[in-house]
């Protein structure tokens, strides 16, 4: 398998996530269907159409719901089940913003995950100012979530997940709604993290260059395998239903 030396220079991360089997059905209909990887890559890529399953599957590996059949594995455990053990382990960056931030301000975001995971009021403050620092928004920490743009306000997400510093980071859609120079910002901040990161996008673009592509297409696996490879097929898969009759591809 393709490797990216690129990320060579610091620790990988411990611990595969795992899926064996794993169906997810709402109401008797199948939203995920026997699901079998065993994920261990630094930059891994989940692709698929809308509707395919790749936000449910985000939520299997985050213990947000628990498979209907087999098993979901996180570092060997449990996710939906060991709540604690989950927060070094995973963070998740939403797909809106606005569907993550609970806090007026930007020190009181960035410290609840940090409380969360057992550290004290002034000890959260303090590493969560230090991220903001890192990131050159040090002058961020007191001003309201709601002035801040939509690419800011994704950012802020993005430095709470940081500032728990968790082993594999999930990011869902980590582009839409941000403009040109907002993406090429977060792609060089997201190659230089020492993280495992797993990409959720419709965009084989996206996915250029990672170490593993997923394709989901009607909640199974399509395909699995180099970036190269699995982005050309999806893209030729892409370009034949787009040449289709309008939702002529779409059931119902
Ligand atoms: N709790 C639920 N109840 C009913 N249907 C659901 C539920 N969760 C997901 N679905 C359906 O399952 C399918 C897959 O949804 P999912 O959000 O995982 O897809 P996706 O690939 O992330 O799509 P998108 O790119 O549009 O976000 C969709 O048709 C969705 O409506």
């Amino acid at each position: 398998m393709m490797r990216d030396m690129g990320h060579g220079t610091t620790d990988p991360p411990t611990g595969a996530i795992t899926l064996h089997r794993a169906s997810y059905g709402v109401q008797g209909r199948p939203i995920l269907q026997d699901i079998t990887l065993s994920l261990t890559e630094r930059r891994i890529g989940i692709l698929g159409r809308n509707g395919s399953g790749k936000t449910t599957l985000l939520r299997l590996m985050a213990g947000l719901v628990a498979p209907t059949a087999g098993t979901v594995t996180v570092e060997g455990m449990d996710p939906a089940a060991d709540r604690r053990g989950m927060l070094r382990a995973l963070g998740i960056l939403f797909q809106n913003p606005d569907h993550q931030i609970i806090f007026p301000t930007v020190i009181e975001e960035l410290s609840f995950g940090l409380r969360q995971q057992g550290h004290s009021a002034a000890a959260a403050a303090a590493a969560a100012q230090a991220v903001l620092a890192a990131h050159g928004r040090a002058h961020w920490a007191p001003a309201p979530v709601a002035s801040l743009s939509q690419g800011q306000r994704q950012l802020v997400c993005l430095l709470a997940v940081l500032a728990m510093r968790p082993r594999t980071i999930l990011l869902d859609e980590p582009f839409s709604g941000l403009d040109l120079p907002m993406q090429i910002r977060l792609t060089r901040l997201l190659d230089g993290l020492p993280q495992r990161l797993m990409t959720i996008t419709h965009d084989p673009r996206v996915v250029a260059g990672h170490d593993r592509v997923i394709w989901l297409d009607e909640g199974r696996l399509r395909a699995d395998g180099p970036a190269a490879e699995v982005a050309a097929a999806y893209q030729a898969e892409m370009e034949r239903l787009g040449a289709l009759d309008a939702d002529a591809d779409i059931p119902g």
